[in-house]
């Protein structure tokens, strides 16, 4: 900027301070006049002076930005979305801290000899006391979006700038900083920069909204907007309830649109109820049956707005309406049908905890994981899961069940066969099981239950890392990470000469004992949990009132998670308005407690029998009479889910052990218990 220019500028600004317009000059904007009136009087700044903006770097700088990262991490998204936006138009974009320091910048970089002598760069102060009137400076003062426009910066050196900022505005009104963008060649009018800011605004309003529901992630969030079709993309509020339905946190929106619906004063603290013309309770009811967008009325004004409700991480409601927080946030719930990932097994049982931490170190090593536990402790999720953590992650994961196929048919199942093999063999041969998981993992389901003489050829392929099929006479390597599990205890077994010793110490590299359901601590999460896979996305988790978790708790769960996700699903069937109460949980959970179960359960794990897969025929069953009529609850369910899976699948055991997700042995046992016959075998 020329002598003269400044000069003009300077005199301009001492004309208006003696309410003087100086010639040709327009009337000052009054946000920007009360900033000048700030300089002048408060200030004290010189507007002719010349000092250069101040820079912060390195360690000072991140003095400022390390406090607020979870801010930036959020707010930079959004300023490089707006960055590429505005960039062809030769502007920069600045996000600043709530004292005007700039902790990102985007421009470009073959100018940034330009930017750095106009002070847009990062780690600049554009702090309203030290560089007087400027966009982000007046803006953070203000709170309100604006554009300073070349001249009406207060300092001369300022004044062939333009910069548009709005303020981020957090929960409990707190300023977070401002998102800007600047430029220092300016087009001839202030009116050129409307669509900037619009842009700027629109950037700022994004963060504030997607900060709110991060901060308030174990929060009850209840998103409002005056138009029903464009409720679900963007809202106008955001409230934060606890658990009982006081607001805990209201949006910088929030706090003006509703602030009159209770008479003036601040929303926090009070009940929903006080605001809108439904209570906590009622809105739950509504949305635990819809996942939709929802009208709703403000209490005083009687203005209709569309609602929509975010589930707390988990929650659980007790019988008073109380909402129990979740234990388990933070954790993301994987999506019915996807495989569970270790993170996610991890649950928040430090036993389990330890086991997984202990996992994770040895799954990329060549060391073969014995997984033992008792029946659906999750032995197989587990196996699954290690895999899809390691890094065999994108090659095949094969799992083989050693008590569900006949001892017949083990050996060319894992170990495959040559073409003409033997009689009924397929013409091509067929590459076993253990060549199919090659460079992925092998998982032995029931290790406890392959036959002794297939033990020796076994042990043989993992000393040797090759395998030679059926009929065939060359080796063929492979590289495979082992994975096994069993209920059985196999040193027992090694005592009792049932199991080889060598193979057991091959296969027991590192072994990890599964807690049952019955010693985990964090049952309640799990519960939780499940409802939220059940729920999927097609709505909001079923509730659990708190008897009701309390008497889950108190159960003995022989059959662990299995059964667990059994009875949830049998309560989901029975319960009213998606919260489960007592009365919606099977009468053998309500009444049971004995531990004579567990030994029973037991006993029926070591009775598994293997029976020839039925082919499909007629779709009906035979289902004795008498067999129905001595079934409990549970039991009945339990049928119930067998029954409809089998007749789906038209009887294809492999089809309906894979749906309703037990092993094939244990598909037989309870076959064999609630006496189903297949339709070709009555
Ligand atoms: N952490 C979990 N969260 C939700 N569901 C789980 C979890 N762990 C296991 N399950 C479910 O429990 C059921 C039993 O798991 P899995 O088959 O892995 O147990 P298992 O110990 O291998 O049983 P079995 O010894 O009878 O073969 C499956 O339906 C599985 O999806």
């Amino acid at each position: 900027m020329h002598e003269r220019e400044i000069l003009n500028h300077v005199h301009k600004i001492r004309c208006w301070s003696i309410g003087k317009a100086s010639e040709g000059e327009a009337e000052v904007n009054p946000i920007i006049a009360a900033s000048w009136d700030r300089c002048l009087r408060h200030y004290r700044i010189n507007p002719g002076e010349p000092d250069p903006v101040r820079v912060l770097m390195g360690a000072e700088l991140r003095e400022y930005s390390g406090p607020i990262e979870r801010f930036l991490r959020i707010a930079q998204k959004a300023v490089q979305y707006l960055h590429r936006q505005v960039a062809a138009l030769g502007y920069c974009t600045m996000l600043c801290d709530a004292n005007g320091i700039t902790v990102d910048w985007l421009g470009d970089e073959r100018l940034s000899r330009q930017w750095k002598a106009a002070g847009l760069c990062l780690g600049s102060v554009w702090n309203e006391s030290r560089e007087g009137t400027c966009g982000i400076g007046t803006a953070l003062v203000e709170q309100v979006p604006l554009t300073v426009y070349n001249g009406e910066h207060f300092r001369a050196k300022h004044a062939d700038l333009t910069c548009s900022c709005a303020p981020v505005i957090g929960p409990g009104h707190k300023t977070m900083g401002g998102i800007a963008v600047s430029s220092f060649v300016s087009p001839a009018f202030k009116d050129s920069q409307h669509l900037a800011l619009q842009l700027v605004i629109q950037a700022a309003r994004m963060v504030e909204c997607a900060f709110f529901l991060s901060q308030c992630e174990d929060r009850w969030i209840l998103r409002l907007s005056v138009e029903r079709e464009l409720a679900e993309v963007s809202s106008e509020c955001f409230l934060a309830m606890d658990g009982a339905g006081r607001i805990v946190a209201a949006d910088r929106v929030a706090h003006c649109r509703l602030a009159g619906e209770i008479g003036g004063g601040s929303l926090l603290g009070r009940p929903i109820g006080e605001t809108l013309d439904v209570d906590f309770r009622k809105l739950l009811e509504m949305f635990s049956r819809s996942s939709m967008v929802l009208p709703v009325r403000l209490q005083k004004s009687g203005l209709r707005m569309f609602a929509s409700l975010r589930f707390p991480r988990a929650a659980a409601v007790s019988s008073a309406g109380s909402i129990v927080a979740s234990a388990s946030r933070g954790r993301r719930v994987p999506m019915a049908g996807t495989p569970l990932s270790l993170d996610y097994l991890t649950g928040e049982d430090p036993k389990l905890r330890a086991c997984v931490e202990r996992i994770k170190r040895v799954m990329n090593k060549p060391i073969s994981i014995l997984l033992q536990g008792e029946t659906g402790t999750g032995k197989e999720v587990f196996a699954r899961a290690i895999h899809h953590a390691s890094r065999r992650s994108d090659k095949p994961f094969v799992a083989v069940n050693c008590a569900a196929i006949p001892e017949s048919l083990i050996e060319s199942e894992l170990f495959g066969y040559k073409e003409g093999a033997f009689t009924g063999a397929r013409s091509k041969g067929m590459r076993g099981k253990i060549l199919q998981s090659d460079g992925g993992t092998l998982f032995l389901d029931e290790i406890g239950d392959m036959p002794a003489s297939l033990q020796t050829r076994l042990l043989r392929v993992l000393a040797e890392r090759e395998v030679t099929p059926l009929g065939g006479e060359t080796p063929i390597p492979v590289d495979l990470h082992v994975i096994c599990a069993t209920h059985h205890n196999v040193a027992d077994l090694v005592g009792l000469g049932a199991f080889r010793e060598d193979l057991f110490y091959r296969l027991n590299g590192v072994s990890f004992e599964l807690p049952p359901l019955r010693q985990r601590s964090d049952l309640a999460s799990l519960i939780r949990d499940v409802l939220a896979i059940e729920a999927g996305t097609g709505g909001a988790p079923a509730l659990v009132e708190d008897e009701a978790m309390r008497i889950m708790e108190a159960h003995p769960w022989p059959g662990n998670i299995r059964q667990l996700c059994n009875v949830l699903r049998y309560a989901l069937a029975m319960c009213d308005k998606r919260v489960i109460t007592c009365g919606d949980l099977p009468a053998d959970i309500t009444g049971s407690r004995h531990s004579g179960e567990v030994a029973q359960m037991r006993c029926l794990e070591k009775d598994r029998r293997c029976l020839p897969e039925a082919p499909p025929e007629d779709d009906t069953a035979f289902l004795a009479d008498e067999a129905i009529a001595g079934l409990n609850a549970m039991e009945q369910a339990e049928r119930q889910v067998i029954m409809q899976s089998l007749q789906k699948h038209k009887w294809q055991i492999t089809r309906a052990v894979r749906e309703i997700g037990i092993s094939r042995a244990t598909m037989y046992r309870k076959m064999d218990k609630y006496a189903i016959v297949p339709p070709n075998k009555h």
